[in-house]
């Protein structure tokens, strides 16, 4: 390795063998302004002791997968984070104490998890987003604008559709956008959220903000916010069919993360929107 390769700032996957771990160690590893320097999975996993590339089925990388969070952070600079609420806080709580920059990209936090979250943030830098490319982010932005326009005359309904194994609903993509479309209306999102319909549900209200899901095969991310009105309908719509997008995002928050004072961030920061 050279010596300029040895200052870019060093990367820990978590999660390694994830849909989306997989994802980043293509990206960081392919990239000239980070090195991945390790690859955690949890004990007991079939990857523990393989070199990544190889467990990925490609060539060798040179990082072996480890079962440590505490000895892989204390050589990082930064850890991106995709993996699942408890592994998360558990993660944070050590990314805090090596001081690196945590980037979490973990969706179906709860109060309880974001409450910790917020406890490791007083001492190191965090990057959270329940989607981390480009694309959703403006969309966040277009729909408080959007929101912000119409009244409630508009009803605002979040439609979002994901592959077979996602876990948790409303996406982390639809609760964004359900908070933006809240924000730009001046309501809190908790108090007109609708989410689950089934049965006699009776009329739809006043100024509610619904949110639908639809999860089958191999579909990426999609989400549609609706802004249904009498005789006409606004739909803002975001179709990711690339995971790289996120990867690149979560990339580019873990760069900008360095150096930067102790907190809690959002994508919306790392993209200046
Ligand atoms: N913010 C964004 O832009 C995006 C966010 N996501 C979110 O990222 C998360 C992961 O998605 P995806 O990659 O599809 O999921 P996968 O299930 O494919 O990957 C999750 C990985 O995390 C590991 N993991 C889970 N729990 C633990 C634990 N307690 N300790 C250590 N490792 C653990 C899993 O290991 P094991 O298999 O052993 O359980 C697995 O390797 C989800 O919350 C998803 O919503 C996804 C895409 C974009
Ligand atoms: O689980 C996924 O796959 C995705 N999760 C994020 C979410 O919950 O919105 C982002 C993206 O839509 C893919």
């Amino acid at each position: 390795m050279s010596e300029t390769t040895m200052t870019l700032p060093g990367i820990v996957i978590t999660g390694a063998s994830g849909r989306m771990g997989q994802m980043l160690v293509r990206t960081v590893s392919a990239s000239n302004q980070a090195r991945l320097v390790a690859c955690l999975e949890r004990p007991g996993h079939a990857w523990i002791g393989q070199d990544v590339g190889i467990a990925m089925g490609g060539p060798v990388l040179g990082v072996t997968v480890s079962d440590d969070p505490l000895e892989a952070f204390s050589k990082a600079q930064a850890v991106i984070d995709f993996t699942a609420p408890q592994a998360t806080v558990e993660f944070a709580a050590l990314a805090a104490q090596a001081r690196a920059v945590h980037v979490i990209g973990t969706t179906g936090l709860e109060a309880a998890h974001l409450a910790r979250l917020s406890a490791a943030a007083r001492h190191a830098v965090i990057v959270r987003a329940g989607n981390m490319s480009l694309g959703v982010n403006l969309l966040v932005q277009l729909t408080r604008k959007v929101a912000e326009a119409l009244d409630a005359d508009f009803d605002i309904e979040v439609v979002e559709a994901h592959h077979r194994h996602k876990v948790d609903a409303p996406s982390g993509t639809a609760l964004m956008l359900g908070e933006a479309a809240a924000a730009g209306r001046g309501v809190n999102l908790a108090e007109v959220s609708d989410s689950g319909r089934d049965g006699i549900t009776g009329a739809r209200g006043r100024g509610r903000i619904g949110f639908a899901a639809i999860r089958g095969g191999d579909i990426v991310g999609e989400h549609d916010v609706i802004f249904a009105g009498e005789g006409e309908r606004i739909v803002l719509r975001h179709v990711a069919t690339d995971r790289t997008i996120f990867a690149r995002g979560a990339l580019r928050a873990a760069l900008w993360g360095q150096d930067r004072e102790p907190g809690e961030y959002s994508m919306a920061d790392v993209l200046g929107l």
